[in-house]
């Protein structure tokens, strides 16, 4: 697919698949497009060119909550929590918005706590979101993400502002989250070690194009992937 802002090509005819159950890492320079080309997924950007298909269905058209309903959810770089709500409502919302919402919200509400127990956040249900930490802020939009019981989740720089110890944690439940629920990652982060870490699969953009797919390894021996970072702006 393509997307462009009037003259500038924000992805240039980007060209990828995503398998059941993968994590999949989405590097590059500051504006290569990441950010740009989980928006086109996420149905906030329409592209210009190409086609996007999720089970077999186009996504190009759809509004973001049909996209959602279809099965995909996404966290963001700075966590988006409702801080005035209490931590399990914040996750009743993401169950309300998902794919197998049963219409009762009271129904809901005795679901939810089980993603709080994955994710280690049952003792703080009942405290406000604005109450937690960035790390469990982070852990939040998680469960909330889990929640809307996705397939596939677009996971936007959770390593900003975290520790090394609570990314590994971060890092370990995103791949819990697919061995225990099947549910594919897509993963844009500029913390390296986390996603050679944690990833099966690496795709690298710069300036809007892809540059590389493979390993982990592969990307890291990789010397167009170096001379990238080393040419344009930090990683
Ligand atoms: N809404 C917009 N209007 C105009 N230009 C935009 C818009 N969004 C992004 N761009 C431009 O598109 C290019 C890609 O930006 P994008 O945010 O997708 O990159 P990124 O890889 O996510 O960068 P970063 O790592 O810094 O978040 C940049 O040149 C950016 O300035």
């Amino acid at each position: 697919m393509t997307k462009r802002f009037g003259g500038l090509t924000a992805v240039d005819k980007v060209d990828l698949s995503i398998d059941d159950g993968e994590i999949i890492g989405l590097i590059g320079p500051n504006g290569a497009g990441k950010t740009t080309l989980f928006n086109s997924i996420a149905g906030v950007y329409t592209p210009e060119e190409g086609s996007i298909t999720f089970d077999g269905t186009e996504l190009v058209g759809k509004a973001p909550h049909e996209i959602a309903r279809q099965g995909i959810t996404r966290t963001f770089q700075t966590a988006r929590t409702f801080n005035e709500s209490t931590v399990v409502d914040n996750v009743l919302a993401g169950a309300m918005f998902g794919r197998k919402n049963s219409g009762s919200l009271e129904e809901e509400r005795e679901n939810v706590w089980e993603y709080l127990e994955f994710l280690g956040l049952e003792d703080k249900g009942n405290e406000d979101a604005s109450s937690l930490t960035i790390a469990h802020r982070k852990q939040l939009e998680l469960a909330r993400a889990l929640a809307s019981e996705p397939k596939l989740i677009l996971v936007d720089e959770i390593g900003s502002g975290l520790t090394p110890t609570e990314l590994d944690e971060l890092s370990r439940n995103l791949q819990r989250t697919r061995d225990e629920f099947g549910i594919s990652v897509f993963w844009i982060e500029h913390v390296m070690d986390a996603i050679m870490n944690a990833t099966d699969r690496i795709i690298v953009l710069n300036q809007g194009q892809k540059i590389a797919e493979g390993s982990p390894s592969q990307i890291q021996q990789n010397r167009q992937v170096a001379d990238a970072y080393l040419g344009g702006a930090e990683a």
